[in-house]
């Protein structure tokens, strides 16, 4: 797997103070990485340094390359980053708001997207405006609808929907669900899954919630004061972590921490016969209301919501 994010050595600081530390980031093409850590650990300012967009008094330092764009990050004056941001990196925040324009209809907004970037006929980019809101089971007419005809989770929908309008190597979400509905929640993280999966686009979640984390990714980075502490598979880091803060940060969620093993199952579809019989297969499926539970032989799996995309737990019999 080729690496479509390359982060080394970056550090963040504001005047003489050092607030992010030698952070070193990899992410390859089609992969999920979760980047967690308490409040002010420097998540953020991690995800602004990637995108060039830190506060006018706040300085990074070190190297951010993507593949495909011949020039350093880091110091890239906004010309050159306003053409790689939309276009090879997108990004989700936790308001939607901010990053949808008030007075335009959502269908401007996703045209405008693409028109910018892309050398593409109007009457094309109409087209495709409607099939990436389909894409996020939100109704044609949404088109038409303003921002604030929308409820909160359409909105975020739609703000997915811009962010892989032009199919971005590198989607950034920052707690992308946090200010939604509960019962909304699942589904945006759903469809963040399957469009960076359809893509093949590499995506940096950051969050706080690590059983997000083990719904979404596959990898993850835990970041203790304005450094990477610990690194690996989502299933080695939350059943074997060998920080005392990520052990901490274990034992204050709710997450399940004696899952024998986690694995994403390729294609989506449980392959029969590569585990025991008589383990139980469970999938936080964003279809299904609870966790699926299942034993092999896989009959019915997709009616139990078991082809998608998310990490599986298995657990030996
Ligand atoms: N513009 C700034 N000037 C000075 N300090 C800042 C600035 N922006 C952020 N910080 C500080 O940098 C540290 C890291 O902030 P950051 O926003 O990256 O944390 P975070 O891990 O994303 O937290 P949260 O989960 O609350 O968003 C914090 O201590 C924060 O107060």
């Amino acid at each position: 797997m080729s690496d479509v994010l390359t982060v080394r050595g970056l550090s963040v600081s504001v005047r003489d103070t050092t607030l992010v530390s030698d952070v070193d980031l990899t992410v390859g093409a089609g992969e999920r990485v979760g980047l967690i850590g308490e409040s002010g650990s420097g998540k953020s300012l991690t995800a602004l340094s990637i995108l060039g967009l830190l506060p006018e008094d706040v300085r990074a330092g070190g190297s951010v390359r993507l593949d495909g764009v011949d020039h350093e990050l880091v110091g890239a004056d906004e010309r050159r980053m306003s053409r790689v941001r939309g276009r090879d990196i997108a990004m989700v925040f936790q308001e939607p708001m901010t990053a949808l324009n008030p007075t335009m209809r959502i269908g401007d907004q996703l045209t405008e997207a693409m028109l910018i970037h892309r050398t593409l006929a109007k009457p094309a980019a109409r087209t495709a405006a409607a099939e990436l809101l389909e894409r996020v089971q939100l109704p044609s007419d949404t088109l038409r609808a303003y921002p604030h005809q929308l409820s909160g989770g359409q909105r975020q929908r739609v703000v997915l929907a811009l962010a892989l309008a032009n199919d971005p190597a590198l989607l950034i979400c920052d707690e992308p669900t946090t200010a939604l509905d509960v019962t909304v929640q699942a589904l945006v993280l759903d469809l963040i899954v399957r469009g960076v999966v359809d893509r093949s686009s590499a995506l940096l979640f950051i969050t706080h919630d690590l059983a997000v984390v083990a719904t979404v990714c596959e990898r993850v980075l835990v970041m203790y004061g304005g450094r990477v502490v610990e690194a690996g598979p989502v299933a080695e880091v939350f059943t074997r972590p060998r920080h005392r803060y990520t052990e901490g940060l274990l034992a204050a969620s709710d997450v399940e921490t004696n899952a024998p093993r986690l694995t994403t199952i390729p294609g989506n579809v449980p392959p029969a016969g590569k585990f025991p019989s008589g383990c139980v297969f469970r999938t936080r499926c964003a279809h299904a209301t609870a966790l699926c539970e299942e034993t092999p032989p896989w009959t019915g799996a997709e009616s139990h919501g078991f082809a998608c995309h998310h990490p599986v737990e298995v657990t030996d019999a």
